[in-house]
């Protein structure tokens, strides 16, 4: 595994051009915008973003990782994420994990219960992808200070140790902060980097339907250069998404 996360990738800034014109225009209709506008305008601006990819580039793109716009307008946003990160200093200060060289990030986990911000994320959640977020993991906050980073790895998690929730069948990721250098999360096998822009998530299905592991979401966070990075993570399991999301016949189905 290379010491440092997609290198090539970590250096490029380019696919999220056009996104940050979306939002404003999203922030200035009052953002509660209904999803299927979500919708139409998160493909018209993948449209107007990917004009200079392949067709099966953008397809493969398209499939594996959707860029979701969230949530609130960016002042609700502003102030959601300031309870949030309120919330994940607190506990990471009590919190007691392992610590690893290939993660280097502090991170702290939320239950529902902690704040009605984290019950609100989690309802938004799942009406924006139609999951099931009662088998899910609780809310991972991590902050990255300059050099923060994580290696190029899957989600998934391996099989034998899915217990009776399945695996990691989705990933949604929402920026808490921008950050001013680094920082991007890039899809090393698909080519995409992702910068991050506060109160926008990515989302992306780390299984096919079928339940087998999607190889093509290998990802790692590009290490911060200037400024500080926030995120918080939302992993959501294969049980309770049999009617939602249906298996496929073939393995990459
Ligand atoms: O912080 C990021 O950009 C990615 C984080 C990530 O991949 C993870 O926590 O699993
Ligand atoms: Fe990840």
């Amino acid at each position: 595994m290379n010491r440092v996360p997609g290198r090539q990738l970590c250096k490029t800034n380019t696919d999220i051009r056009g996104l940050q014109t979306f939002l404003d225009q999203t922030s200035r209709q009052g953002v509660d915008v209904s999803l299927q506008r979500v919708d139409r305008n998160i493909s018209r601006v993948f449209t107007n973003l990917f004009t200079s990819m392949k067709t099966e580039e953008l397809n493969r793109y398209r499939d594996t990782l959707r860029r979701a716009v969230l949530l609130l307008s960016p002042h609700a946003a502003h102030t959601f994420i300031l309870q949030l990160q309120r919330a994940g200093v607190y506990h990471a200060k009590t919190g007691r994990g392992k610590t690893v060289d290939y993660r280097i990030s502090k991170n702290a986990w939320l239950r529902e219960q902690e704040h009605p911000v984290v019950d609100k994320i989690n309802q938004r959640i799942e009406d924006i992808t139609g999951l099931d977020m009662s088998t899910a993991e609780h809310l991972q906050v991590a902050n990255y200070g300059v050099g923060g980073q994580y290696e190029p790895h899957y989600d998934f998690g391996r099989e034998e140790r899915s217990e009776q929730l399945g695996r990691r069948i989705a990933t949604w990721l929402l920026y808490m902060s921008d950050v001013q250098a680094g920082g991007a999360t890039v899809f090393t096998d698909v080519r995409a980097s992702v910068k991050p822009i506060k109160g926008t998530a990515v989302f992306w299905y780390n299984l096919y339907a079928s339940g087998e592991g999607d190889d093509r979401t290998r990802h790692a966070a590009c290490p911060v250069l200037v400024g500080s990075k926030w995120v918080s993570n939302k992993w959501i399991h294969e049980r309770g998404q049999e009617f939602r999301r249906r298996c496929g016949l073939r393995k990459t189905d």
